[in-house]
């Protein structure tokens, strides 16, 4: 994108090159430290606040703990990046149905603006205050054992996914990105890829540039590949150059994946029909001891690893299960239960879909201030329990 272009859109200049920036005193653009943010943007700061205080059937987490105070506080500040409370907001300003309506335009985000992240991260993750620190990791490799398969009989469960993000380290976030930071990230993951050569996943990488709509729909309806076009994203500012630097790595089976460049620079995912979480962790922590391996992620001392949504921190892992609970599902207080359960439900198709034949992707909703092993045992131990009450409801 032309200097030009980038200001219009942005109402301030480019961010340099990332890892320019970072790595070298190269003679790329770089912003003044004291440089004041944009009136232009300053000015749309306010209308978005004035936006959400007016939509009485907003009810993300942005509405709630952008104050007055927090506006005033930060509409000015901005990171070395150049990224400014505009960038962090806009999504969730565009879209009055986001359930938190932010993103971290890069790391130092969430420091600069700390006075709305951090609420936002205490309410969403169980209460994480912010003087808590995340647990080390522990993906939960010497217990897989514990977690035997949830439904042997075959008659909940459709399948089992466990995901976790990673950043690698020196790049910012999407809305920070160039051109080139994408292609070089997608040339160093490729470059991993081809160094896999574990039975089980070992694979290919397919980019999104040059993908025929034919598959590309295909692998978005069997749950393999990202939506596109997904318009909290776009508001966000975090799709620019696609399908460029875009695409997914997978192994034969589909059973491990891994999305490029989507929401967060890696996904690491393992799937596979039936209820087997143990199994399905198991080859997540393969898969990701591999890759880490031959990348460094970038990790937060407080906030475990860093993804650009704060829903994710910490941890980064969602497990979930596609599941059939016909008679409690039915129940009014279904939601009611799955939160005292710490579980989150959504559609068939992922987060803001609805679901189809009865049946609900349910998984784990914090990541942060728990191990990664125990945020699984969350959603294992919640999930059993939700069999049970079904069970039960069937012989009543
Ligand atoms: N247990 C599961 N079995 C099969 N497919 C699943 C399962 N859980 C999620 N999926 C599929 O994975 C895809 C991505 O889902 P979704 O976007 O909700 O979650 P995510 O990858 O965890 O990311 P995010 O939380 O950022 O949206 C969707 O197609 C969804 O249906």
């Amino acid at each position: 994108m032309l200097r030009e272009e980038y200001e219009r859109l942005h109402c301030c200049p480019p961010p340099p090159h990332p890892s320019a920036s970072i790595h070298s005193s190269t003679n790329t653009y770089q912003i003044p430290k004291d440089m004041a943010v944009d009136a232009e943007v300053i000015a749309k700061i306010d209308d978005g606040y004035n936006k959400l205080q007016a939509a009485s059937d907003c009810h993300s987490l942005l509405k709630k703990h952008l104050t007055r105070d927090v506006v005033d506080s930060l509409k000015d500040r901005k990171t070395k990046l150049g990224a400014n409370l505009l960038d962090v907001i806009q999504s969730g300003v565009a879209n009055l149905d986001s359930g938190v309506g932010v993103y971290a335009p890069d790391a130092e985000s969430y420091t600069t603006f700390k006075e709305l992240f951090d609420p936002i991260i205490e309410e969403y993750h169980n209460g994480f205050k912010p003087d808590q620190v995340q647990p080390a990791t522990d993906l939960g490799e010497s217990k897989v054992g514990e977690l035997p398969d949830l439904d042997p009989e075959g008659k909940y469960i459709n399948s089992t996914r466990i995901r976790c993000g990673r950043s690698l380290a020196g790049f910012p976030f999407n809305p920070c990105l160039t051109e080139e930071n994408y292609l070089e990230m997608e040339k160093t993951v490729r470059n991993i890829f081809d160094h896999i050569k574990e039975g089980e996943l070992e694979g290919n990488y397919y980019p999104l540039d040059g993908m025929t709509k034919e598959i590309q729909t295909q692998l978005i309806k069997d749950h393999f590949l990202f939506k596109e076009g997904d318009r909290f994203l776009q508001a966000a500012n975090a799709c620019r150059f696609w399908p460029k630097g875009r695409g997914i790595f997978h192994n034969k089976d589909k059973t491990f994946l891994v999305w490029v460049n989507e929401e967060d620079h890696l996904r690491i995912i393992s799937m596979q029909n039936g209820g087997n979480v143990g199994q399905v962790l198991g080859r997540l922590i393969k898969g990701v001891k591999t890759i880490q391996e031959q990348a460094p992620f970038s990790r937060h001392e407080r906030l475990g690893w860093l993804t650009f949504c704060p829903s994710n921190l910490g941890t980064t892992v969602r497990a979930s299960v596609h599941i059939r609970l016909p008679k409690i599902s039915a129940r009014p207080e279904f939601k009611s239960i799955c939160d005292g359960l710490k579980l989150q439900i959504r559609g068939i198709h992922g987060e803001h879909s609805e679901s189809e034949g009865g049946v609900y992707d349910i998984s784990n909703k914090a990541r942060l201030g728990l191990t990664e092993y125990e945020a699984v045992k969350q959603m294992y131990d919640g999930v059993k329990h939700l069999i049970d009450l079904e069970k039960k409801a069937e012989t009543a």
